[in-house]
């Protein structure tokens, strides 16, 4: 397996945001994470990356354990990269590239440059945000990774930049078979591109990583048939709000995750009634 993780849970200081996570990804394996603001997914992406320290979890990227033998060629993603004053300072974006090693992997910069439009002859400092996005990608991308974490960087992308980055980034996994988790609220031109979906909601992931497309004879077949990842994405969240009523009904406020394990959590009783397996 490329990325396995057991009933991780976790919480921001003393308050659950990670509810008995498990997964287990295939190498190749490309999969998008769909759930709303507050569902866990930056949390779950930052740990798998050992950004984040969980004591006593089973937690491995290509058989390694995170934290204590941490795996090479795994890339992270965030969108907290752009506010790092270093990143915002007055250098020229060749030298910034060379400076982290770009020389060493010159073609695939320059493939990842031209995708990304980016200049090299920009000043870090004098660009917009969704040009310093840009370049934070070809700086991240420019090494061949084995396992990519992004936590929704192409939000700032314009379109055309964007679906060129998927198409490069699912050529990429298919020819060295890297393997992928892309946590995005864009769904639009998306249908492509992951070989697995998954549903997280209220620190828990409520359908674990299935086949995408929906295989025909899967319980979700059932409800999505041949649905579009925007509208499976629109439906999900929109149960997502409807159960968030529900509770704000009851005059329960909802923050993160709950740890109970031995009652089902009111998230296990919502979603069971409709019965998502793949
Ligand atoms: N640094 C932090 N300190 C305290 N609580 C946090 C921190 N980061 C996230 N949380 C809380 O943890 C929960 C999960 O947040 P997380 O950022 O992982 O969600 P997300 O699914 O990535 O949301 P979004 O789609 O808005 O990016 C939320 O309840 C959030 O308020």
């Amino acid at each position: 397996m490329s990325i396995f993780t057991r009933s991780l849970s976790y919480a921001h200081n003393a308050i659950p945001a990670l509810d008995s996570i498990s997964l287990d990804l295939p190498p190749g394996s490309r999969t998008v994470i769909i759930g709303p603001n507050g569902a866990g997914k930056s949390t779950l992406l930052q740990i798998l990356a050992g950004k984040r320290l969980v004591n006593a979890a089973d937690i491995r990227i290509k058989e390694r354990d995170v934290f204590r033998d941490s795996p090479p060629g795994v890339c992270f993603l965030g969108t907290e990269w752009a506010m790092n004053p270093v990143v915002r300072g007055d250098i020229v974006v060749s030298h910034f590239l060379d400076s982290v090693g770009g020389y060493r992997h010159k073609e695939r910069r320059d493939t990842l440059l031209d995708i990304l439009d980016v200049d090299l002859d920009w000043h870090m400092h004098q660009i917009s945000d969704g040009e310093r996005r840009r370049v934070q990608l070809v700086f991240g991308l420019m090494e061949p990774f084995d396992v990519l974490l992004l936590d929704e960087v192409t939000v700032d992308l314009d379109v055309l930049v964007r679906d060129d980055l998927l198409r490069f980034l699912k050529r990429d996994s298919e020819t060295r078979g890297a393997t992928i988790i892309y946590a995005t609220h864009i769904f639009d031109g998306l249908n492509q591109f992951p070989t697995h979906i998954a549903h997280m909601s209220f620190g828990r992931l409520v359908i674990p990583p299935g086949p995408w497309p929906i295989p025909p004879d899967s319980a979700l077949s059932a409800q999505f048939g041949s649905s579009t990842l925007y509208n499976v994405a629109l439906q999900w969240l929109r149960e997502d709000r409807e159960y968030r009523r529900e509770l704000e009904k009851k005059g329960r406020k909802v923050r993160g995750a709950r740890r109970d394990e031995t009652v089902p959590s009111d998230s296990e009783t919502f979603y069971k009634k409709y019965d998502y397996t793949h």
